[in-house]
């Protein structure tokens, strides 16, 4: 799926037949621009709960609402022809019962024209997630470090290592046996992401995994350099955007104060020009 060739957006099966071939691009997306600027250069783009810490200055995700998911997703869905939009499933919108899962999730799509939901959690989640695809709605899996539970986790830590390798595994073959049609791999051991790739049918995105993954994703101010208030490791940053707007604020900023903003070419004179 070369960003030249694309006509229109991939489905969920399209992202499913990836498994293998050449690396699967995704970044997350919350606004029209940036899912625009985006949308040429990624096989599918993510609403993520992460709106709630990279837009809205929350501690956590655990705040993010299907309010703010709809929101954002709308906004995204207007900047998106050629990628497939996915849209995370915020905490407590999934969780109770597979029932409730469907409602949130059946709202969300009809809401914002998202092409699949993600939600988190493994072999706790795979009966859920056999719910919601037997019922029309494509899931993409998430587990290794799922940021929602990180009461429980206690902070975001590696997942995965040493005696707790087998249950990750493990969550990773339910949701691929549930019908999940793709899996995100978080903040695991690189060794561990490889094998669980080889050993799932379905594609693995990889976020602080392995390049081995089918694909990987990136929370675009991240790789961007507008979101600084901490830098995981698994974090590239391919732009310095904060430090360019700050410096450009300054700028703006000296030249209001020194009257040079605005000038002639940003002023009106009394008569139109003929
Ligand atoms: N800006 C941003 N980027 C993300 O990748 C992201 C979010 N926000 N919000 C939702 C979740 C939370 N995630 C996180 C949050 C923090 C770390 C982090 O600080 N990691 C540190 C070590 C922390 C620890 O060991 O407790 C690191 O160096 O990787 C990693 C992933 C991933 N997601
Ligand atoms: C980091 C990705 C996988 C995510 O879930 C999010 O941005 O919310
Ligand atoms: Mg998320």
């Amino acid at each position: 799926m070369s960003a030249t060739a694309k006509k229109r957006a991939p489905l969920p099966d399209d992202i499913r037949a990836a498994k293998g071939g050449t690396p699967l691009v995704s970044l997350t997306a919350y606004t029209t621009p940036m899912a625009q600027m985006m949308d040429d250069h990624c096989d599918f783009v993510l609403v993520g709960d992460s709106v709630g810490m990279v837009l809205h200055g929350l501690p956590s995700t655990l705040g993010v609402t299907m309010e703010m998911m709809i929101m954002h997703g709308q906004a995204v869905a207007r900047g998106l022809s050629s990628a497939m939009m996915v849209i995370d499933m915020p905490f407590g919108s999934y969780e109770e019962s597979r029932e409730h899962a469907f409602r949130n999730a059946a709202h969300l799509m009809a809401e914002t024209g998202a092409g699949a939901v993600k939600l988190e959690g493994g072999v706790a989640m795979a009966d859920t997630i056999a719910f919601l695809v037997a019922r029309g709605i494509p899931v993409m899996a998430h587990v290794g470090l799922t940021p929602q539970s990180v009461n429980t986790l206690g902070g975001y830590k590696v997942q995965g290592r040493g005696a707790a390798r087998d249950a990750l595994i493990a969550d990773a073959q339910a949701v691929s046996d549930a019908g999940a049609f793709a899996v995100v791999l978080e903040k695991v051991p690189a060794s561990l992401a490889d094998e669980i790739t080889a050993l799932l049918p379905i594609p693995t995105i990889g976020i602080g995994a392995s390049a081995g993954c089918d694909g990987q994703i990136l929370v675009v101010d991240d790789m961007l350099g507008l979101f600084t208030a901490f830098k995981a490791k698994f974090v590239k940053r391919y732009a310095h955007l904060g430090d360019e707007g700050a410096a450009a604020i300054a700028a703006y900023a000296a030249e209001v104060r020194a009257r040079t903003f605005p000038a002639a070419e940003h002023i009106f004179a009394d008569e139109a020009p003929k």
